[in-house]
């Protein structure tokens, strides 16, 4: 038994080594199988990156190209048919003003103020380009500098670029964001740089909402309000005053960031207005405006700002190819915006009701309880964004008139100014006294940088349009 088990034992030790060479051998030729395919597809993979990389450069190359011929704007006149159309149509006619051009050495980047959807902007400072004293030398004016996040997105770019010469074609105004300059020497490489005027306190949505348990309410329930259960329900609604009495008037409107007040958000509503209505007279349609898109500065003047939506395509090609990437603002827009991507004037005035409905609801969304998929429907029905709790129904009505579903109907700027101050010097003179010794101010300043530019571009234009 014992010879046998011995036996049973060798014949094993010698069939083992047998099976396991056999198994080794199939191992290593599959390895070596496996391997060499691996090896195959790696290098394809690499001839592929590197044709199309060979691809994209070239086709890169020649869009940059297309962009810096485009920032020349087109040299054949604007057709006699869109002589009176907004800028934003014109688009390819607008040249982009070379005396802009900063040289990108007088330029130092500091922090980052803000993430857009495709952009980036950095606070910047911007030296003197030819400095004649010491004093000169250390002088740096406080600068916005935007770019596009992904300096390879072509499509980015080309509206950065857009952006660009839309701002070229808006002259310097109180209520809208000034434009300082640009640096477009290296727009071959994909950067491109857009500098304005540096506004202190970011977004006027933000700022609402940040300070919104500071609000002090200056409005008073009128007390004549009728109370009962008879009556109808459009008497119901609530009507106030405003708290103007004799006294209240020296501490209605603080220029303390930190008190935020009735009177406070009459004026951003008369400076949206303003900017607007400038902007109207261009004209140029504005398309994304919004409380987001309106900046602060420390004295409680506004800008507005973020143009990147006036762009140049065809509405309705831009966002059918882009719907995945580019969130439409539809509870700011116009029903008939939604319906056929067309903005015009009458839209902008759709949005502004919008944006006194985010001031007077300190910074609320405008349909909260509504899906952004039910919007369109729930305007269609003819409902509207209700009553904002601190708001007088006078601008509820204005906000109504700019909700009218047939655009025509809608008022304009100019009327909206008209109506914002009629309603102002009747309850609210003080409100309207600040706005426009405010805005005296800042149509000053604006002069002051607008003479900063005049001095600083001589010299840069000279050395960077060699090589624009
Ligand atoms: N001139 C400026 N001064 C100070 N802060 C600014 C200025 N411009 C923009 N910002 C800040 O940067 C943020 C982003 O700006 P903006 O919306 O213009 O970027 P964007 O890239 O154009 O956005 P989008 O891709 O949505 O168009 C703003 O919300 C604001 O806080």
């Amino acid at each position: 038994e014992s010879f046998g088990n011995r036996v049973t034992r060798s014949d094993d030790v010698k069939k083992e080594p047998q099976g396991g060479s056999i198994f080794k051998i199939r191992t290593t030729v599959f390895f070596f199988i496996y391997g060499f395919l691996v090896l195959l597809a790696f290098i394809g993979f690499l001839v592929w990156r590197l044709r199309r990389s060979k691809f994209q450069a070239r086709n890169s190359k020649m869009h940059f190209e297309n962009i810096c011929q485009e920032l020349d704007g087109s040299e054949d006149p604007v057709p006699e048919s869109m002589k009176d159309a907004p800028i934003n149509d014109k688009i390819d006619y607008l040249p982009y003003k070379k005396n802009y051009e900063i040289a990108k050495e007088n330029l130092e980047k500091g922090p980052v103020l803000g993430h857009g959807m495709f952009g980036v902007v950095k606070k910047g400072y911007l030296k003197m380009a030819d400095p004649k004293t010491e004093d000169e030398q250390k002088m740096k004016l406080e600068v916005a500098v935007k770019s596009v996040k992904n300096t390879y997105a072509l499509d980015q770019i080309s509206m950065l670029a857009a952006e660009l010469r839309l701002m070229c074609a808006i002259e310097k105004f109180p209520n809208v964001l000034a434009l300082v300059g640009a640096v477009t020497s290296e727009l071959r490489k994909g950067h491109l740089l857009i500098v304005t005027e540096y506004i202190d306190q970011g977004d006027l949505l933000e700022y609402v909402r940040k300070h919104r348990h500071l609000f002090e309410d200056h409005l008073v329930p009128d007390k004549t309000e009728p109370d009962s259960y008879l009556t109808p329900l459009s008497a119901k609604r609530k009507t106030y005053h405003f708290k103007n009495e004799e006294g209240e008037t020296e501490k209605a409107i603080s220029q303390n960031l930190d008190s935020l007040t009735t009177s406070d958000l009459l004026s951003f509503g008369l400076q949206i207005a303003n900017g607007m209505q400038y902007l109207s007279t261009i004209p140029l349609v504005h398309r994304d405006l919004a409380l987001r898109n309106v900046l602060l500065k420390k004295n409680k003047t506004i800008r507005i700002a973020d143009f990147g939506m006036a762009r140049k395509y065809d509405d309705k090609t831009y966002y059918k190819q882009s719907s995945k990437e580019v969130p439409v603002p539809i509870r700011w827009m116009s029903p008939e915006a939604v319906h056929n991507m067309k903005f015009t004037q009458q839209s902008d005035v759709w949005s502004f009701g919008i944006c006194l409905y985010e001031l007077f609801t300190l910074g609320g969304l405008p349909y909260p309880t509504i899906d952004n998929e039910d919007i369109y429907v729930y305007i269609q029905s003819g409902r509207r964004c209700l009553q904002p709790d601190h708001c007088h129904l006078e601008l509820y009505d204005l906000m109504k008139l700019c909700w009218n579903a047939k655009p025509e109907l809608r008022p304009t700027f100019t009327h909206i100014v008209e109506y914002f101050v009629e309603h102002m010097k009747k309850s609210a003179e003080h409100v309207y006294d600040f706005v426009e010794d405010m805005l005296r101010l800042e149509a000053e300043s604006q002069r002051k940088l607008d003479d900063w530019i005049r001095i600083n571009r001589s010299e840069a234009s000279e050395v960077d349009l060699k090589s624009v």
